[in-house]
Parts: C-alpha cells; structure tokens; sequence
C-alpha cells in the first residue's frame, strides 16, 4: 500500500492575504520505500507532512491512503485511518515523562483497545527492533536524545500502520547519530513495508533513502539520490 498526493495546494490565511505553502505538489510514495523530503526553513515540508497525516485539509488536490481517498472524509472517520494507518514521529520527542519505553508503546495499543499481553509483547519486539529492549524499563529522563528518538519510532510503529510520516528525526543529534536514525528508518520501512516519508534539512543524511524530494517555495521537485555514504578510511 501507499501514500498518494497529487496536485495538492495548500494556503493558510495571513491577515487579509493569504500564504502558499504547498503549491500543486505531486508524490507517490510506493511500499517499503523512504522518500526524504529536504528544503529551507519555509519551504513548506511541515505543511506537506501534515498534509499527508490527514491533520490539514488542502485547498485542493488529493491524498490517497492505502487505496483510500480523504477527502470528505468525517473528523471521526479521519481520526480512525490516522490511527490505524499512519505512524508519526514529531520533530520534538513527546514521550510521556512518568512512562517507561515499553509503556509508551503500550499506550498506544491501550487507545486502540488491544489486549495488555499482547500489546506488551508487541511491544517489547519493536523496542528490540530498534536496539533498545535492554531499556525498556527506562523512563525519558533516562535516555539520551538518540534512545528517545528510537522509543518515538517504535511507537509510531506499535499500530502497525503503513504509512510512516517522520519530522525532522535528527534535528537535536549529532552527525553520527543522525545517520544511525535514517538508517534506522529506513531499514524499518523495508520491513514493515511502510511508505515512508522523512523530512530533513540535512543533505549528508540522505544516503539510505530511496528518493530524495526537494520542496522550494512549496514546490516539489524529485533529484536523484546521492549516492551511499562510504565509511571513511583509518589513516
Ligand atoms: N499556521 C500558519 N499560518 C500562516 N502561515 C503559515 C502557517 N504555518 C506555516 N505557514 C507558512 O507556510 C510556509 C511553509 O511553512 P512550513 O512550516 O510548512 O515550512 P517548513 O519547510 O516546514 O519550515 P521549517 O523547516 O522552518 O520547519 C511558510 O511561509 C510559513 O510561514
């Protein structure tokens, strides 16, 4: 399944004129594939990804979800695709302080009424998956940015969805670190099988993605993939 927009346009009202954020944007983003979307502050990548999470209506255009059209969709309607079909991972990480990792995921499956055990035990899986079962009992606080960046993407997992939309996941870590998420990333968007989109604005990131996307005055434009990072000779 996939992740469909075309033609999208977005404006938002500024006083009495009105800001173009996305501008006739097109992108098919296919199964088990991460396209990463870079562009400058205000070029319109947080508007395209809440565009895509269904959290924002275009003015026109459309969104398709695994083979589902949104628009004219009820709130009710929309809030249940987002929750059984979309993983999203902020820009800020937003764990819950008092929560361990593993009951930040179980939450998740609490809200969609899923049994305990289960959820527990799917729980635990992801957090292995993302290197950080041995932490499971941690609370935020506890855990660097990195490790709390891995907890957010597992939970963004945990309902299983098929599309993966991720903010800005490197933005409070360093280079090597950084690179470790987007591979993260997409080393779990092949195997889930999600259609992924990932916004950055750091180019050197981008060796694991399968295509990069350029937004510039909310126009997108598709540039071929650099090619992947060699690591660096020892002297
Ligand atoms: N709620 C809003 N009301 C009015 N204008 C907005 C609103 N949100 C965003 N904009 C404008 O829309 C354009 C696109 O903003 P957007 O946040 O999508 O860019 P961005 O590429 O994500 O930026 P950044 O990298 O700084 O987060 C900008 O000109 C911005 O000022």
């Amino acid at each position: 399944m996939s992740l469909i927009l075309t033609d999208v346009s977005l404006t938002y009202a500024d006083g009495d004129d009105r800001v173009l954020a996305l501008d006739n944007v097109t992108l098919d983003v296919p199964a088990g594939t991460v396209t990463a979307v870079v562009g400058p502050s205000g070029s319109g990548k947080s508007s395209l990804l809440a565009v895509a999470a269904t959290l924002i209506a275009p003015d026109s255009g459309t969104v398709v979800i695994d083979g589902v059209a949104t628009s004219g969709l009820s709130r009710a309607r929309l809030a249940e695709l987002r929750r059984r079909t979309i993983g999203i991972v902020f820009q800020q990480s937003n764990l819950v302080p008092s929560l361990t990792a593993v009951e930040q995921l179980q939450v998740m499956a609490w809200i969609d009424g899923r049994s305990t055990r289960e959820a527990r035990s799917r729980a635990m899986s992801l957090l292995e998956s993302v290197g950080m079962a041995d932490h499971a009992d941690r609370r935020p606080h506890a855990l660097s940015g990195g490790q709390r960046q891995r907890v957010n993407i597992a939970r963004a997992l945990m309902n299983e969805p098929n599309v993966l939309l991720v903010d800005e996941p490197t933005s409070a870590l360093d280079q090597e670190r950084g690179e470790e998420i987007v591979e993260l990333v997409t080393r779990l968007s092949r195997e889930r099988h999600t259609a992924t989109v990932l916004v950055t604005h750091d180019r050197s990131l981008l060796g694991a993605a399968d295509r990069v996307a350029e937004v510039h005055d909310g126009r997108l434009s598709t540039v071929p993939s650099p090619p992947p990072l060699t690591p660096s000779l020892p002297q």
